[in-house]
């Protein structure tokens, strides 16, 4: 699950802002008023809002150019340097706007408690000239991006027309859009891949709950048919809920093992989501990153990076298995996939053959099977078990082969092989939510079917393609 290919480059496109944090220590209350007296004793400024995405995404290896507003101020300056620390932002097409403030987050700490935040800030949509200015730094900006994200705190920034300029960008680009949401619907999203409301923003856009994780299931369905995207909702102790088109959930549990300040854990999920698409990773894995890293977020004090050594140390600490999609895995590991899949809440589909000459037959099949859970895992007869089954000459292709060929596909998330005639012993040991054979079988003749209907789980007859059959190919070869 850890980015395997290297990150690319992203665009954090937003509402940037400045996190200042005055810190002290308070022991009695004023004379003048019943106020408590701040002894000053430290004062930091981090990037905050979309900087704080950037940030994050920087951390964790890629490099992001940030598209936002700031005045011509001090506090412009003073996150200039503060992003200056984190190498591989390019601030070149951050607008200065002389019109408004940059906006500033300031806490007032006391050791670890906040007691007051004061805001400076302007929420008013640009002009016209900074407007320009904004949709000319879009476009330079998309070009050359493999991830476009869009940073929505309703400061003004991301207007209609500059929500549409990304999103008309990044499609020319055939690059996803994923965006942080404020709006109260999602419509002008339109275009996008993913959106990521917490939520209460979730709540706003649809009007539905999202206690249970089916009623966020049905909550983020509602709100992907406003735009028509996948939706990630993140739901604070309760981690996250990913709907896709089509209909596929994940849910997936909060690991934080403490929790001290969960201001900014979206930010750093986003931007953790961000890295792992731009290096390729598919969806549902780069969940699994966003929620790990937003685990470790929380535990900081604060608005804060995460960096890829800590995400990695998080990832490594809760056994988290860097398995590539598709990896071909004994009994035992993928036994040990299974139980992570389940814990985050995912339905894993076992289906199982020769797959000897891979033909559109198989790859329907497999499709079909792939769409009656969320995980896909395919069990391969080794060699030995293809010849008992099928007799000399066969298979025309070794299990490694045939394993590698069966990985590739990208509805397949494990391959793991079996030497009987049957799979039944894997079915006992993994224990699959869903059995899926072709409908040339009957219920009664699949093997498995009893044991995984024992345990509560189903079996799915998929149909098959009329007229594709390996055997068909190996004589037509044959001449
Ligand atoms: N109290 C918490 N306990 C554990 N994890 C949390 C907590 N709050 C947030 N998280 C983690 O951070 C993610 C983002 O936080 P959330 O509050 O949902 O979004 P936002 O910061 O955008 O409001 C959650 O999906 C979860 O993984
Ligand atoms: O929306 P308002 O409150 O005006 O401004 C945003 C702030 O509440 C803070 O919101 C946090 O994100 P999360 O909101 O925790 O994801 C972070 O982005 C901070 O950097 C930021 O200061």
């Amino acid at each position: 699950m850890v980015p395997e290919g290297a990150p690319g480059p992203i665009v954090v496109i937003g509402d940037v802002m400045v996190d200042r944090y005055i810190t002290g220590s308070v022991s009695r209350i004023s004379p003048e008023a019943p106020v408590p007296v701040l002894v000053h004793g430290d004062e930091r400024i981090v990037p905050g809002g979309a900087a704080n995405v950037a940030a994050n995404a920087a951390a964790l290896g890629a490099r992001v150019t940030l598209v936002g507003l700031v005045g011509r101020d001090r506090e412009a300056d003073l996150l200039n340097a503060a992003l200056a620390a984190h190498p591989g932002i390019v601030l070149d097409l951050l607008v200065r706007d002389p019109g408004r403030p940059t906006i500033t987050k300031t806490r007032v700490m006391s050791g670890r408690q906040q007691i007051v935040r004061i805001d400076a800030e302007t929420v008013a949509p640009p002009g016209p000239q900074m407007l320009e200015a904004l949709i000319g730094a879009v476009a330079e900006a998309v070009r050359g991006a493999r991830v476009v994200v869009l940073s929505d705190y309703a400061k003004g920034v991301l207007s209609d027309n500059v929500i549409a300029a990304a999103i008309a960008a990044a499609q020319a680009a055939g690059v996803p859009v994923v965006v942080d949401p404020k709006r109260r619907t999602f419509e002008a999203y339109r275009g996008a891949s993913l959106v990521t409301p917490n939520r209460s923003e979730l709540a706003a856009a649809t009007g539905l709950p999202d206690t249970t994780d089916a009623e966020a299931a049905r909550a983020a369905e509602a709100a992907s048919a406003q735009f028509g995207g996948d939706v990630l909702v993140t739901r604070a102790e309760k981690g996250m809920t990913l709907w896709r088109r089509g209909g596929r959930v994940l849910h997936v549990p909060a690991k934080a093992r403490e929790v001290f300040d969960v201001s900014g854990a979206g930010d750093t999920a986003l931007a953790a989501l961000a890295v792992a698409l731009s290096a390729g990773q598919p969806l549902e894995a780069c969940v699994h990153l966003a929620n790990a890293a937003a685990a470790v977020a929380v535990g900081k004090l604060g608005t804060a990076v995460v960096t890829r050594a800590e995400l990695l140390a998080a990832l490594e600490e809760a056994g988290t298995p860097g398995i590539p999609p598709g990896a071909l895995l004994e009994t035992d590991e993928a036994a040990r996939v299974f139980a992570e899949w389940r814990a985050a809440g995912a339905r894993v589909v076992f289906t199982n053959g020769c797959f000897d000459l891979m033909h559109p037959g198989h790859v329907a099949l497999l499709e079909a099977a792939a769409r009656e859970g969320d995980r896909l895992v395919v069990a391969l007869n080794t060699d030995a078990s293809v010849k008992r089954l099928k007799g000399e000459g066969r298979p025309v292709q070794d299990e490694a082969a045939r394993a590698r060929v069966m990985g590739a596909l990208r509805c397949v998330d494990l391959v793991v092989l079996f030497d009987e005639d049957t799979p039944l012993r894997l079915i006992e040991t993994l224990k699959p939510d869903v059995l899926v054979k072709g409908a040339d079988y009957r219920e009664d003749q699949v093997v498995g079917a009893d044991v995984v209907k024992a345990y509560g789980g189903r079996v799915a007859l998929v149909p098959l393609v009329a007229g594709r059959s390996t055997s068909a190919l190996v004589a037509k070869a044959k001449g």
